[in-house]
């Protein structure tokens, strides 16, 4: 799969960007400087792409102010005469995200341009039907109405049990694996997924009844989310976080972003607004039911500090979490005084669990390393498998019944399975 993605999957992507900086540069209210300045990063990005496309050695990024440009270099120092198919994937993905960001920090005119906003954007308005269905689901089924007899554990567990799968099945709509879904493609995608038939190392209990015990019940309630991709994963984020606020499982919900467009549709500052300029839109949603009164929960638990949203440089690095102990020993301070931290997404599991060949069988747990066992870190993944890593597996023959079920890696790669992996961090 690194092979395929390295071949085929980088030189498109970039290729697509080359073309993003072609509409923009075709706006007639660019003024002349910037469009000088906008045709010299399109011919830094074919650049870039002849690169990849040739297989070419990786080369040090410029030095500025970034904390994370270091790094970068380091590592590249370290495994000198990397080319770009020799170079760990994982690297050399979030290498090649990076190169591009400095291409517009670098900028005086396009400085602070999302690439991919066009391309995030125009999903979102592919997922109308999912989204008219997701704020019909919340609306009905989960939200608690004024004088609401407390529901049994069994309706509350359900419920808790939906919106967590919610959540994990929003991260099967991937922009960097599909390019320009069209409407039907992001239907079939997000029409009503498989059940928990599909989570393949299923945690819930357990998070169940960490999140019921007495131990919880009396912490703060402090629950970060480390968000993946923007547009309809992001609101089903944003539902998830409202549905904790409202039954009491948090009193503070922090939303990890980027800080800079990555891995195409990847969350932004930016990125969240857009969704909520969109949701507000009557001309996107005539339908305003179900929508209006999700809208006026966020804005209303954004505007009282309920759901705060944060950024962390670490997030858009090349390294593994078990680096966060030496590379960002501050993040890993705050994240252990959270009480639950919820990773969403392929990217942050792969980093979580460092990328590794495990045995499928390996215990979640224990490819956290430092982040797992006493770490003292309470860690949630949610996460549609699109890469070859994935542990927390029961047993060899549930390993083998899935190859069986879904050949050739059909299971880990195509996004159709996924897991809900807990560690208490004990
Ligand atoms: O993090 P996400 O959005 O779920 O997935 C990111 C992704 O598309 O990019 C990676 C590299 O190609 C893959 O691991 C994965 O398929």
């Amino acid at each position: 799969m690194a092979q395929e993605t390295a071949r085929t999957r980088w030189g498109r992507l970039v290729q697509d960007m080359v073309d993003s900086m072609g509409s923009s540069l075709a706006k007639n209210s660019i003024t002349a400087p910037k469009k000088a300045e906008g045709l010299e990063i399109q011919h830094q990005l074919r650049f870039l792409r002849q690169e990849v496309v040739n297989d070419d050695k990786l080369t040090p990024l410029d030095l500025h102010r970034d904390v994370d440009e270091r790094w970068y270099n380091e590592r590249l120092g370290a495994s000198s005469q990397l080319s770009w198919r020799a170079a760990p994937w994982l690297f050399a993905e979030c290498y090649l995200y990076r190169r591009v960001q400095a291409l517009f920090s670098g900028s005086v005119y396009w400085h602070g341009h999302d690439i991919f906003k066009e391309q995030k954007d125009s999903s979102f308005t592919n997922s109308r039907t999912a989204v008219q269905e997701l704020a019909a689901q919340y609306n009905i089924n989960v939200q608690r109405r004024p004088g609401q007899e407390d529901a049994s554990d069994v309706v509350s567990f359900k419920k808790f049990s939906d919106m967590m799968q919610v959540a994990l099945w929003g991260n099967a709509t991937d922009l960097s694996l599909l390019s320009r879904p069209t409407f039907e493609d992001l239907q079939s995608l997000q029409k009503k997924q498989a059940s928990t038939a599909m989570v393949v190392d299923d945690d819930l209990d357990q998070l169940w009844s960490y999140m019921t015990s007495p131990e919880y019940e009396t912490s703060d309630r402090q629950i970060d989310i480390v968000l993946d991709n923007a547009g309809f994963e992001l609101l089903t984020d944003l539902v998830l976080a409202v549905y904790l606020l409202d039954q009491d499982f948090a009193k503070e919900v922090k939303l990890h972003t980027k800080v800079f467009p990555w891995f195409v549709s990847d969350a932004t500052p930016a990125d969240l607004e857009s969704l909520m300029t969109m949701l507000r839109s009557q001309e996107m949603f005539p339908t305003r039911e179900f929508i209006d009164p999700l809208c006026d929960r966020i804005a209303q638990l954004t505007s009282t500090g309920k759901i705060v949203i944060t950024q962390h440089w670490f997030w858009t690095t090349g390294s593994a979490f078990s680096e966060m102990p030496t590379r960002a020993a501050d993040l890993l301070r705050y994240l252990r005084e959270r009480d639950l931290v919820i990773f969403k997404g392929d990217l942050n599991y792969r980093k979580l669990t460092g990328d590794g060949l495990w045995p499928h069988t390996t215990p979640f747990k224990s490819a956290l390393g430092p982040l797992g066992a006493r770490s003292g870190l309470k860690v949630l993944a949610l996460r549609t498998n699109k890469a070859d890593v994935c542990v927390g597996l029961e047993s060899d023959d549930r390993v083998r019944a899935l190859d069986k079920e879904s050949p050739g890696g059909g299971w880990l790669r195509t996004g159709k399975y996924g897991v809900i992996s807990f560690s208490d961090g004990e």
